[in-house]
């Protein structure tokens, strides 16, 4: 593979959230153009109309079309749940060569899951995890390479990840981490969000200036950690007056677990993702699965 970035051809398998979250951030912050990107998915042509009505890209569902897409393609990257991993990654048997990088976006799935089901331990592949703000580009994106993968490949998909926000680079076992922290972690901050709704709710607020004040809280928190370099137990203590409104907040908080069960939720997601990747390792080596 030589090749420049405005010649860069990626051809998406899977056409679902992260996959619009990464075509979002290639085409509007990482100056790739749409026609540079195919997209395909199982069935679904509703799906891709839409994605090319938003972004222009190519798309078809024709196997003659997909497949030549997907040979013609610099980066392939794989998009579907990992349930679909097997047959969608079998179905790509014989298509991709050395000259290629598959990248793949599926929790859990190892490289070598992954290259055994391609039937050639060759293909270069970057494995990551990124997340859903990748959309917005606020994303935060691991990355880890098979050893197969050139100086060139890896600056590619470092560089695609990078203009859909941060990304970090790690040896493969610690992308389950990954998972666990920032891949799932969007979800978390959604879950205490809709928890503070209902209780602004419940103290009398309106939902919509709940709502709005929520976004506007969880915002500004990010962005002080963010801009001062504090750490954030430091901004905590700054918010929290002995014997004030805070910390009889936080004491409730304690008391029910909650730092421990948001670390543990982090643990868990990424034991999960450990999980999913063997099921799916086992099942590859099964011919009939
Ligand atoms: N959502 C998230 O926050 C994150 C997800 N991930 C990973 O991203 C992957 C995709 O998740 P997400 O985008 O949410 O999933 P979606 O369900 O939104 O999309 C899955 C896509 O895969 C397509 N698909 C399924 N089987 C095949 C196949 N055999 N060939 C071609 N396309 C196929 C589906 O097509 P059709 O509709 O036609 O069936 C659909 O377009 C998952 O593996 C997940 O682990 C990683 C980080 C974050
Ligand atoms: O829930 C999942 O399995 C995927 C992976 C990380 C975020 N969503």
């Amino acid at each position: 593979m030589s090749t420049t970035w405005s010649s860069l051809n990626i051809a998406f398998v899977g056409a679902g959230s992260m996959a619009e979250a990464i075509i979002r951030g290639l085409v509007q912050a990482g100056g790739v153009h749409p026609e540079q990107i195919f997209v395909t998915n199982r069935s679904n042509a509703e799906r891709l109309q839409e994605l090319e009505q938003a972004y222009g890209v190519r798309h078809s569902l024709q196997d003659a079309e997909k497949e030549q897409a997907v040979r013609d393609a610099d980066v392939v990257v794989i998009a579907f749940k990992p349930k679909d991993a097997i047959e969608g990654i079998r179905a790509l048997q014989g298509q991709l060569t050395e000259r290629q990088l598959l990248v793949s976006v599926i929790a859990g799935l190892s490289i070598d899951t992954i290259t055994g089901l391609l039937g050639n331990p060759a293909i270069p592949v970057a494995r990551t995890m990124p997340n859903t703000s990748s959309t917005i580009g606020l994303g935060a994106t691991g990355l880890s390479f098979s050893a197969t993968a050139s100086q060139e490949q890896r600056s590619i998909a470092e560089q695609m990840f990078r203009s859909t926000g941060i990304v970090s680079i790690v040896e493969e076992p610690l992308l389950d981490s990954i998972t666990g922290l920032s891949g799932s972690g969007p979800a978390y901050i959604y879950y205490m969000m809709e928890a503070m709704i209902e209780g602004g709710v419940q103290g009398g607020l309106d939902r919509d200036e709940a709502r709005r004040l929520t976004v506007q809280t969880v915002l500004g928190a990010a962005r002080m950690v963010e801009t001062t370099g504090e750490e954030p137990a430091d901004l905590r203590r700054k918010v929290t007056s002995p014997n004030g409104t805070t910390q009889a907040a936080l004491d409730l908080l304690a008391s029910r677990g909650f730092p421990e069960a948001v670390a543990q939720a982090v643990l868990r997601s990424s034991s999960r993702a450990g999980e999913i990747g063997a099921a799916l390792s086992q099942s590859a080596a099964s011919p009939n699965k």
